[in-house]
């Protein structure tokens, strides 16, 4: 009888650990499912370009209300550029034409643009600007101060981007800096697995958030500045300014 019931008692214990087994290995391969990369890195080495070109590639591209905030964003910025690139040739004292030198005096330099500069005349402005070889020439120099990589080709495409009817394109958008403050993910399903990537600000202001992202992350990649190697450090002078150390 005592036989019997311990032959029983070990066939239960069997399933019940069989049972186990299975849920163990469901939850471990729910587990290895998704996977997270914690994207870190300073503040402009790229972090959000990188998730904007996984939402190009994985996730269909931009929708329509993407693509219109990038655009005033894209507009104002290549205000601020062609603001910065006057500044640039004044401190390093760039022979421009004498024509420009006009427009350079008309300018408007606002501290804050928005749609309702988008005015023909800011449109000629940029473009007769960006002209003058003397304009080449500083932005050639841009290493010295704070002026985005991509700024030449926001003023090439000047005329196409002032346009009312203006839509970003994919390029554009992957060109388009915006500080990221805060968190910014993408879900992606990619090979049966799925993946969560994480975007964090690199500012110097935002780095405190870092530490509440790594507990889950199983893999943290580090994007690099090539601007601020240790060769090549930017030391920020002035506002707007930076020179190399
Ligand atoms: N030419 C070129 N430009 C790039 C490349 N990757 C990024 N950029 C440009 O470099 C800038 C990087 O900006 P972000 O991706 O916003 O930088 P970030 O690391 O997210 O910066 P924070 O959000 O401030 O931490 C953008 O203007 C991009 O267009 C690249 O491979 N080639
Ligand atoms: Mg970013």
């Amino acid at each position: 009888m005592g036989k019997k019931l311990s032959k029983k008692q070990e066939s239960s214990e069997t399933v019940h650990s069989q049972r186990i087994d299975e849920i163990m290995k469901t939850d471990n391969n729910e587990v290895q499912k998704e996977i997270k990369i914690l994207v870190l890195g300073t503040g402009d080495s790229g972090k959000s370009t990188f998730l904007k070109q996984l939402q190009i590639l994985y996730k269909g591209g931009f929708c329509e209300q993407d693509r219109f905030l990038y655009r005033t964003t894209i507009r104002v910025n290549l205000m601020y550029n062609m603001k910065t690139l006057i500044q640039i040739v004044e401190d390093l004292k760039i022979t421009i034409q004498k024509r420009t030198q006009k427009i350079v005096k008309r300018f408007d330099r606002s501290k804050k643009y928005c749609e309702e500069n988008l005015t023909e005349k800011m449109k000629n402005a940029i473009i007769n600007l960006w002209n003058d070889p003397g304009f080449k020439q500083a932005y050639e120099r841009r290493n010295r101060f704070e002026l985005s990589d991509s700024a030449n080709y926001y003023f090439d495409s000047c005329e196409r981007i002032f346009k009312e009817e203006y839509q970003p394109n994919d390029k554009d958008i992957l060109f388009c800096r915006i500080p990221t403050t805060g968190v910014n993910e993408i879900e992606l399903e990619v090979n049966n697995k799925f993946w969560k990537v994480v975007d964090v600000g690199g500012q110097r202001s935002e780095r405190r958030k870092w530490i509440h992202q790594f507990e889950s992350a199983t893999i943290v990649v580090y994007f690099k500045n090539w601007r601020l190697t240790s060769n090549n450090k930017l030391k920020k002078k002035k506002k707007n300014h930076y020179c190399i150390q």
